[in-house]
Formats: structure tokens, sequence, C-alpha cells
């Protein structure tokens, strides 16, 4: 996989299922990473293949539940990020997903309590010798190529070192989220301390942090130095921020991730909490239409919000050869 002067989809937990992948690589997006997946939960899962959907999902033992659906027309592009702590165990559920991703991605940048309580995320960064034997254990076994996420260190000076050591696993490359493990959101994204990681480098790095219209990926370029760029909230506001000549109507992207979903049989969850954010940023879930997308049940609501009922009908018919869906 060439990570130079590419445009990246960034991981986003909950909302970075298959359709908006899809999605983001219709509007423009080279690499598109699917949302941070624990270890332990993609060793739960059985391989198979849905033959109605034409895609690949790993779903939970003895149940329903999908964890990670890809279908091969993003075979080349997907990224499959795992949370871990332990480097047999990152392997044997890399080894899972190996042959149908384009990618392995480790995150080293989450804070949040769940994945620091379990040793994964930014608990990862204060440890570089289990990251060494995480990355080089991947390296190693896995003919697909591997990455990892991190944030910035407490001092430039720290993060260069890390990220010197991170190279030295041989990693294809490096996204950096320029933000620091207490930083919050709206905190600025620190592109200098991005700058200071690409020119201690020779691996493609990738800069993170605060794209949120097309003209920023040239700024976040020219600002650090890197070859590729990740943009996270900017697409899950509006997927069309890829696009050169400029963002597309939020509505219409937004109509049209509902399609992917229908398409794709996303899963319900996933497909309400992407839209909210959506709403959310544009507009505000008090309002009629925030409040039908709180009370919808199935799918079928959501087509009929969107006005999107003859398209629904016409995949279930396709799929099933009958009117009604699960
Ligand atoms: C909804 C949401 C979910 C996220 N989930 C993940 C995740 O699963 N893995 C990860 O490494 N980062 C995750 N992040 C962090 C983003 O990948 C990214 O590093 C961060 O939002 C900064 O980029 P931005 O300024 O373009 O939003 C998430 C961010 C958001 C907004």
């Amino acid at each position: 996989m060439d990570y130079h002067n590419k445009l990246v989809l960034a991981p986003m937990v909950r909302v970075g299922t298959l359709p908006l992948r899809l999605l983001a690589a219709q509007y423009g997006a080279d690499i598109t990473y699917g949302e941070e997946i624990i270890d332990h939960r993609i060793l739960k899962c059985d391989r198979t293949l849905n033959e109605l959907n034409g895609t690949t999902d790993f779903v939970e033992k003895g149940t329903e539940v999908v964890a990670f659906r890809t279908c091969d027309q993003e075979r080349n592009q997907v990224v499959f990020q795992m949370g871990t702590s332990d480097a047999v165990r990152a392997l044997s559920a890399a080894q899972l997903v190996a042959k149908d991703v384009a990618a392995i991605d480790v995150n080293m940048g989450c804070p949040k309590a769940f994945s620091v309580q379990g040793g994964m995320g930014s608990a990862l960064l204060s440890k570089p010798d289990l990251i060494h034997d995480i990355l080089t254990t991947l390296r190693r076994n896995l003919s697909t190529p591997v990455t990892c996420k991190i944030r910035l260190l407490k001092s430039p000076n720290d993060t260069v070192e890390l990220a010197r050591r991170i190279e030295k696993t041989g990693v294809s490359a490096l996204a950096v989220h320029g933000r620091k493990v207490p930083d919050r959101p709206r905190d600025p994204a620190k592109w200098n301390e991005i700058a200071d990681v690409v020119s201690a480098l020779s691996i493609p790095v990738i800069a993170n942090g605060d794209v949120f219209e097309y003209n920023d990926i040239q700024r976040i370029k020219s600002a650090t130095g890197a070859t590729s760029v990740m943009v996270a909230r900017g697409a899950l506001w509006n997927a069309s921020i890829f696009l050169p000549e400029g963002e597309l109507p939020y509505e219409e992207v937004k109509r049209e991730y509902l399609r992917k979903c229908i398409l794709w049989d996303n899963d319900l969850k996933s497909t309400k909490q992407t839209l909210r954010e959506m709403i959310m940023h544009y507009s505000c879930l008090e309002f009629p239409e925030g409040k039908a997308l709180n009370k919808s049940e199935s799918m079928a609501d959501l087509a009929e919000l969107y006005g999107q009922e003859e398209y629904y009908q016409f995949v279930c018919k396709t799929r099933f050869g009958v009117d009604g869906y699960r």
C-alpha cells in the first residue's frame, strides 16, 4: 500500500462502518480506516461470506452481531484498526482479517477510560517496549502492511523519540493526531509538533487534526510537511470534504449516506449515531428531524424519514425477493 500523497478517512468508533467508508471513497478518500475494534472482540468472531449483501462479515460467535463488515470494493483501501495491549493477541486478531483488508493499524491514541484501563490506546504511549513488541510481532508475521496512530506526547522531543522507535519496527506509515492525551477535541491541533515528527522520519507520516474543509488539506500539508492527511470530524459532518471542487450540500450527502446504509444493511445503531452526529453539527436534535431520528426503530423508519422508501423497497426486493426487511 502506498501512503504517499493520500487523503485518509480517520478511524471513528461507531460511525466508521462500511457505508461511511464507501461514501468517503466515492468523494475522493484514498484510504479509509474502520472504527477501532478491540482484539478480544474480533477473536470471538467467525468470518462469514454474506451472500445476501456480497460482504465479508466478522460475526460474533453464536449471535448475529457483525463486528466488522467489508466488501471487495474497498479491499485495496480499507484499514482495519485494532485496539490491543498484547502482541500475541494482536497477531491472532490481525491474522483473522488480514487477507480481507489493505492494512492493519494499531490505535495508540485513544484516551478513553475503557481503552486506557485495558492497557490499550494512549496507555501504550508510555510503554515503548510494548509498542515495539506489538509492532514487530505484527510486521514479522503478516504480509499485510502494518501502521499505527499516535497522539503527541508531553514534549516534542518525547514524541520524536517515540516516532523514531516506531519507525524502526518497520511500519509502513505513522499517523499522528496533533493533540496530547489531556487535550479536548476543541483544543487546536498542534500542527507544528506534527512537523517535528515529519522532519525526523523517513517513512510517510499521516497528519491528523482540524481539517474541516478541502483547503485545510493543503494547509496542514504545508504546515507539517506530511505527505498524507487524515480527516475525522470534517468527513463525518460532510464526507464530500475530499472533493477538490468543493463540498456537496450536506442534505445530499446525508441522503447518500443513508442509501449506502440501506444497500449494505448497516447496523441501525451505527446508522442513527452517524446521522445524529451530522445533524448536531448543522442543526439541532431538538428539531423535528432529530426527534424523528431518535424515535426510529428500523431502517424502514429511516428510509421514510428521508424520503427513500422506494429505494428501500427496491433493495429489499433485490435482496430477499420480498417486501419485508429485517
Ligand atoms: C466520533 C469519533 C470517533 C473516533 N474514534 C476513533 C477510533 O476508533 N480510533 C482512533 O484512533 N481515533 C478515533 N477518533 C479520533 C480521530 O480519528 C481523530 O484522531 C481526531 O478526531 C482528530 O481528527 P479531526 O480533528 O479531523 O477530528 C475518533 C474521533 C471521533 C470524532
